[in-house]
């Protein structure tokens, strides 16, 4: 790692939490979309992780009771998503577990809109999204296509913080630069590669893996700053030998099951920076 002042920002490192998530791998329910489902637990079990797609809201607060942690993802949104959703959450936080959740075009309609702040004050350990679905989440302007980010990662900065501390989570931007803060402390994370946002559902993925990370972690900030180091790493690594985003998908799976922890924090570009601006 890059930045000498990171040990007084992190108290565990990357590394540190990816021994744990390899030794013991967490079981991860991931209530997330139709796109995303097969390609998220692809790379939860490459990253070394047991990813479980329960959503049912008959069966989704029994078993987040039993997973280590809980991911809500709104990409494909409908009635029996949304009750699946609220169950799983009340069983997660009966059983003290962790919950990501990913506003997935949470501009773009008055239902996601209603949904996400429905869900955001159900109080969220992280929230991970693209710099337009954190802009608005924010109540700031979102020039989000879709799905799709079109805003940069800086611009959703000042948003992000006072998101984090008005909702008390730990909160993701991603994008070139990713961006993670709980209000008092910052960092930046750079790697990845161009070919990331032309393959659909990696930030749905990313997602799920915040929490496999937070599911052992004693903090959501750096297990939020470890998921997202290992997808810069292995971003990087895979963009290496690609030719365009077909043959970078199979090279970053691989890239996410090859880095070693101690490969983890020699790779990893994270920059701590001032939560509260100057
Ligand atoms: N231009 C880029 N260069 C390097 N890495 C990138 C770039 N854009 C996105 N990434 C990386 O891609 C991953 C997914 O982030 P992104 O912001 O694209 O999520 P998203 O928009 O929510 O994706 P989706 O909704 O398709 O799942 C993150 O690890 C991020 O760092
Ligand atoms: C393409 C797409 N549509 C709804 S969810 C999703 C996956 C990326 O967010
Ligand atoms: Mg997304």
């Amino acid at each position: 790692m890059t930045d000498r002042s990171l040990p007084v920002v992190l108290c565990q490192t990357p590394a540190t939490l990816l021994r744990t998530l390899r030794a013991e791998p967490p079981l991860v329910q991931c209530i997330t979309n139709y796109v995303a489902m097969n390609i998220a637990a692809n790379v939860l079990l490459a990253a070394g992780a047991s990813p479980a797609m329960v959503w049912d809201a008959e069966e989704a607060g029994d078993f987040a009771a039993i997973a280590g942690a809980l991911t809500v993802n709104i990409g494909t949104l409908s009635g029996p998503f949304v009750d699946g959703m609220r169950a799983a959450i009340r069983g997660a936080e009966g059983a003290g577990r962790p919950w990501v959740l990913d506003p997935v075009a949470c501009q773009a309609t008055a239902l996601r809109r209603r949904v996400t702040a429905e869900l955001v004050a159900l109080e969220p350990t992280i929230i991970r999204g693209n710099a337009s679905e954190i802009r608005a989440l924010a109540g700031e302007a979102s020039r989000g296509q879709g799905v799709d980010g079109r805003d940069s990662v800086t611009v959703a900065e000042d948003g992000a913080r006072r998101l984090a501390v008005d909702s008390g989570a730990v909160v993701a931007v991603t994008g070139e630069v990713d961006y993670v803060t709980d209000g008092r402390r910052a960092v930046r994370i750079e790697g990845g590669s161009p070919f990331m946002p032309m393959n659909t559902a990696l930030g749905c993925s990313l997602t799920c893996l915040c929490g496999a990370y937070a599911a052992s972690a004693e903090e959501a900030f750096d297990a939020t700053v470890g998921a997202l180091a290992h997808f810069a790493v292995a971003g990087r690594r895979a963009h290496a030998g690609a030719t365009g985003p077909g043959s970078f998908a199979p090279r970053f799976l691989d890239a996410l099951h090859a880095v070693t922890p101690e490969e983890l924090d020699a790779e990893a570009v994270i920059h701590a920076t001032r939560a509260v601006p100057a």
